[in-house]
């Protein structure tokens, strides 16, 4: 068990120094097969290069295979970390982040892959795939997961359709619903969110991890898998206390902190155009990805992309679903954000400090939803807190707005739970943090007591 260094009551990183830790494995094994996958992807696109941009395209396909190279070699014998050098937008902010790393090290040791903490060289290594096409025009655009991202949404046809056919049929009659049946479709469609998680291409190292089985149905059965359920909690918070009947018309702005392009997005439009038609929220401000970032997170093209597939799809309630959301975004209901902040190795805490900007647009939300596992390891820092830490101890000040994190846990990092809860799934399965069987719907106000 990790040495519980414990600065000022906030424990110490995850990170691979602690051999056979998920950190260690994942920087082992996962990220480098990761990287394989990426040069693989850049190697098959060489004639695409070449027919769009001619001979420069392939000198790029080479120059950035041999980057690609480069970096694996670094990761697989934990050099230490580089700073960046393609000058763009948030090259500055990474680089002044490495300093900060350079201090926490120990005798003047540079960061290194499995010396630092993990959160940090995990989205560095993002970040230095992204460099690898941005510093080899003309492919300095070339999204290197699109084709998994794409193939994930084609594979869970079946069940985006189910879940499409699910809301349109709510649409019908969502006028004459009752509060109770009101809130009984909150429940369904935000744990239908909560699953939509699981479809992500970083824990599988990009294998196949569609939705296959229909999403409404295997609800029931996955209830006893929500370690945390604070659902009530957002009910109360979204409906404001509202006297039951009473005006739903909220003004309440909501936004949703995208993870995974693919079945997840389209789990996470279902839940918010539900938000809106219900009422409960007048209008959702959605956050993604500048750049491609942990294989199947969510860029601006790929919302833009799915909204389109959605609506051109062979199949009424998708397209009509998908006329609908076009239309959101068209008139401003909806609205797409992708501040670089994001894309940045920052725990959450940091966010008022380093990125002001993008918490005051958050304190101007009446309720905050965090998708995914990586979103939930940066709003606790990535430490190893007891599992018994309150959520709001573990969020260190981060409070823009109430909020709620939708995780299935893919990392050894877990708070808020019950006195000898960890312990007993421990002692039942001992991947329970890492396999993605296991959720949480953890709920955190400004005005809960820390
Ligand atoms: O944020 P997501 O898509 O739910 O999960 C991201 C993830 O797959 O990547 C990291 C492991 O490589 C972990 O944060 C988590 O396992
Ligand atoms: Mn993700």
């Amino acid at each position: 068990m990790a040495n519980l260094v414990v600065l000022r009551g906030v424990p110490e990183s995850l990170s691979a120094k602690y051999v056979g830790s998920f950190a260690y494995l994942t920087i082992r094994d996962r990220l480098p097969t990761i990287l394989t996958k990426v040069i693989d992807t850049i190697h098959r696109n060489k004639d695409k290069f070449f027919e769009e941009h001619g001979e420069e395209g392939v000198q790029a396909e080479k120059r950035a295979i041999s980057f690609l190279s480069k970096l694996r070699n670094e990761l697989q014998t934990d050099k230490p970390v580089l700073a960046l050098t393609d000058d763009v937008v948030d090259t500055d902010m990474w680089n002044q982040y490495l300093l900060r790393q350079q201090v926490l090290m120990e005798e003047n040791e540079p960061p290194s892959w499995f010396k630092s903490s993990w959160l940090y060289v995990e989205c560095y290594m993002y970040r230095r795939i992204q460099e690898s096409v941005r510093l080899n025009p003309p492919i300095c655009d070339f999204d290197v997961f699109k084709e998994a991202k794409t193939q994930s949404f084609f594979e869970s046809q079946q069940a985006i359709m189910a879940i499409c056919t699910y809301l349109q049929g709510l649409m019908k009659n969502m006028d004459d619903l009752s509060e109770t049946q009101l809130l009984d479709q909150f429940l369904k469609l935000l744990q239908v969110s909560l699953w939509g998680n699981k479809c992500d291409l970083s824990i599988s190292a990009g294998q196949d991890n569609s939705q296959k089985a229909s999403p409404i149905d295997s609800l029931e059965d996955l209830k006893p898998f929500i370690l945390v359920d604070d659902s009530n909690l957002v009910w109360s918070a979204l409906t404001n206390g509202k006297i039951p009947g009473g005006p739903w018309k909220l003004q309440g702005r909501v936004d949703i902190v995208l993870d995974n392009a693919g079945f997840e997005l389209v789990t996470d439009l279902v839940f918010a155009d539900f938000l809106v038609s219900s009422g409960l929220a007048s209008q959702v401000h959605f956050h993604g990805k500048s750049m491609p970032w942990f294989v199947s997170d969510t860029t601006r093209e790929d919302f833009i992309w799915t909204i389109r597939q959605t609506l051109a799809a062979n199949h009424r309630w998708m397209s009509k679903s998908g006329a609908k959301w076009q239309h959101y975004v068209k008139d401003g209901t909806w609205s797409y954000h992708d501040h670089p902040f994001w894309t940045l190795p920052h725990e959450f805490c940091d966010m008022a400090a380093d990125a002001p900007d993008l918490y005051a647009t958050l304190q101007k939300a009446d309720f905050i939803f965090f998708k995914g596992d990586l979103n939930y390891r940066k709003l606790t820092s990535d430490r190893h807190w007891a599992h018994t830490e309150p959520f709001e101890k573990a969020l260190r000040g981060f409070h823009p707005a109430p909020l709620c994190s939708l995780r299935t846990l893919k990392a050894n990092v877990q708070v808020g739970l019950q006195p000898g809860q960890g312990e007993d799934l421990t002692a039942r399965e001992p991947g329970w943090m890492t396999s993605g069987k296991y959720a949480v719907v953890q709920f955190s106000s400004p005005h809960r007591e820390q």
